[in-house]
């Protein structure tokens, strides 16, 4: 497996029964995603963008098809491996910020960690918890912090075990639009100044825009694949689906 290469899907499928009917969320996805790149999955509700997160960062076992998060290909792993290979390779960031209420903002970012057992690289948590503007509140607990400042623990807890990547699923979802840009000048420089992979699901052409990537996805499908072209285009072709 090419080191450069983060996430690797091939022929991933996920069908589900429900009532006796077959649905078809994956249908056979290829895709590659490099390391130090921002990739934004963008499709129509329904078009399989939260099954591709699902499957490809071992939350849920795909129908058919492989997955590999750097040189580990997941169907191999039982279920106690998949869930190690989550918790210390793997970030996540949900639209609801999914902190635990009862844990400080640091107790909270350290806590891939500790469930680890593992002893977090002291310099690393620092650097990215000054990055996100959090030092000054590590004592609080999430409830004192506003969501904006939420969703940056949540950002420096996905990243304090420094994954092979971040899975986003709509990270901005719950914000303002000025929170929300602040949320991805983040996740931005993630990428750029910390070499960090991220791959987030997103309906907002304007978020999207801050990816080096957009993936279009339709019944199950890439049906696009592009370069940035910025929040305009992205919303043109949105439409003309
Ligand atoms: N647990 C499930 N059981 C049955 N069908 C499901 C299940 N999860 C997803 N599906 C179906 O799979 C298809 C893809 O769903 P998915 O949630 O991945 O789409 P999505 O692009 O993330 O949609 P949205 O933007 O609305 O979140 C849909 O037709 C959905 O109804």
């Amino acid at each position: 497996m090419d080191d450069m290469v983060a996430v690797r899907v091939e022929g991933l499928t996920r069908t589900y029964a429900t009532d006796g009917q077959q649905v078809v969320a994956l249908a056979g996805v290829d895709a590659a995603f490099a390391r130090g790149t921002f990739t934004a999955v963008m499709g129509p509700s329904g078009s399989g963008k939260s099954t591709l997160l699902q499957t490809a960062a071992g939350l849920d076992r795909p129908s058919a098809g492989q997955v590999w998060i750097g040189g580990t290909e997941l169907s191999e792993l039982s279920e106690t491996k998949l869930t190690e290979l989550r918790r210390d390779r793997i970030g996540f960031v949900f639209q609801a910020f999914n902190l635990i209420g009862a844990l400080t903002v640091e107790e909270n970012i350290l806590l891939p960690s500790k469930l680890a057992g593992t002893r977090p690289d002291r310099q690393w948590v620092a650097s990215v918890v000054e990055r996100v503007g959090l030092t000054p509140r590590l004592s609080h607990r999430p409830a004192q912090l506003s969501g904006g400042q939420q969703q940056r623990v949540a950002i420096a807890r996905a990243l304090s075990v420094r994954p092979d990547v971040v899975f986003a699923d709509e990270p901005t979802g719950a914000l303002d639009t000025e929170t929300a840009a602040e949320v991805l000048t983040l996740l931005r420089s993630m990428v750029d100044e910390f070499g960090q992979t991220v791959v987030m699901v997103t309906h907002d052409p304007v978020a999207a825009s801050y990816a080096d990537r957009v993936l279009v996805l339709a019944d199950g499908q890439i049906v696009r694949d592009l370069p940035q072209v910025g929040a305009e285009k992205i919303a043109e072709l949105l439409a003309s689906r």
